[in-house]
């Protein structure tokens, strides 16, 4: 069966997942495009003979649209993923699930009445070929229990629309969800520090922040959010193990020796370094649509990464940077 995708958000991220479906994944096929912004719509559509919709409603009430990619804006994710949901269509929406967990919890709630999980969060790194060895590693057990991760999540520079808040809910919730996936536990405290900003900023920014955070078990977590670096987007991650610490490989790029030194290229870009993971995470989703069945991380997922973010926010709004607990709902069996 090949899978009718609709798209709705026709900007960067949407476009690169338009291209992987169609250039470089098997199963799916790109029927229709959404975007409030007509002239982005026809653009992205045409070249994938698809049609364009400047409405989301028209794109999922479409019976010739079997699932659903949403890669608009955050704060509009939830009316969409709703819809969806309503109209028994699977859906594969960009992080974060919604940027409030009360809006998480109304997409629980449609989807448990719905009676079938049909919400998947684009939590790419869960696809990463380098995070599943680290995970492997610690599920094994060979080397005890995990008991620090040191991250580090550099982007080359962000625009002047990007705010201090989306250091938290735009880039270090993929630490959030990735650390809660590999780790097997929940987020529980919270502190943002501010350390001495950069000069390479816009002046409204506080940059770089460090989001430390502790497990239900107690493992403490670091993560240095630094956007404005210049030089590179690069991942890092060191697990610390009781007798071990795994590390990341740099990069996914090849290794050069010669007369300058001893160096890989770096990465620029999240579709440069994560292209293999987002094209595992779609190809599985491709898969699983067609069977029928969900795959990926659940809307329990999206809400318990948006409510870390929460306290997060809460403790850099705050100078003192406070240790904040995160509160959780209990977990409907439904997500068990
Ligand atoms: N997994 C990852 O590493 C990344 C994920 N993202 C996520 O992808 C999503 C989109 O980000 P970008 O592509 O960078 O943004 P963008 O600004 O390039 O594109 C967003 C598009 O959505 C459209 N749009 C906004 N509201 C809409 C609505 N209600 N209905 C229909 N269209 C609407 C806009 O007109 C625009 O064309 C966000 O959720 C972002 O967090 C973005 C970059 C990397
Ligand atoms: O998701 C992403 C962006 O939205 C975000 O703005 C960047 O900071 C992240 O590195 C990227 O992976």
């Amino acid at each position: 069966m090949t899978v009718r995708i609709g798209l709705i958000g026709a900007g960067g991220m949407g476009r690169a997942h338009l291209a992987r479906i169609t250039n470089e994944l098997s199963g799916g096929k790109i029927v229709a495009v959404a975007d409030i912004n007509h002239d982005a719509a026809v653009s992205a559509a045409e070249p994938y003979g698809a049609k364009a919709y400047d409405t989301s409603d028209e794109l999922v009430g479409d019976p010739e649209v079997d699932a659903v990619v949403i890669a608009t804006f955050g704060k509009v994710h939830a009316p969409d993923v709703i819809k969806c949901i309503e109209a028994g269509k699977y859906v594969l929406c960009e992080k974060p699930l919604a940027t409030t967990a009360e809006d998480c919890i109304k997409i629980m709630e449609a989807e448990q009445k719905a009676g079938k999980k049909l919400v998947t969060v684009g939590f790419m790194r869960r696809f990463d070929a380098a995070y599943n060895e680290m995970k492997a590693v610690l599920e094994a057990g060979e080397n005890g229990q995990a008991l620090l991760v040191h991250n580090r999540h550099r982007n080359p520079s962000v625009p002047e629309s990007y705010t201090s808040r989306m250091a938290i809910d735009d880039t270090a919730i993929h630490e959030i969800d990735t650390m809660r996936w590999l780790l097997g536990e929940e987020i529980v405290k919270v502190r943002v520090e501010r350390p001495k900003s950069t000069t390479h900023r816009f002046e409204h920014l506080i940059d770089p922040v460090v989001v430390v955070m502790y497990t239900e078990s107690g493992v403490r977590i670091d993560d240095e959010v630094n956007v404005n670096l210049q030089w590179a987007y690069s991942i890092e991650c060191e697990l610390v193990l009781e007798t071990a610490a795994v590390r990341l490989g740099d990069q996914e790029k090849i290794h050069i020796r010669d007369a300058h030194g001893n160096r890989n290229a770096m990465c620029q870009s999240h579709i440069d370094r994560f292209q293999g993971a987002f094209n595992r995470e779609f190809q599985e989703w491709i898969n699983a649509v067609a069977r029928d069945e969900h795959t990926g991380s659940t809307s329990w997922d999206g809400y318990a990464a948006t409510s870390v973010v929460d306290a997060a926010v809460a403790s850099l709004e705050d100078e003192t940077s406070p240790l904040v607990d995160v509160t959780l709902i209990d977990k409907p069996d439904f997500y068990a």
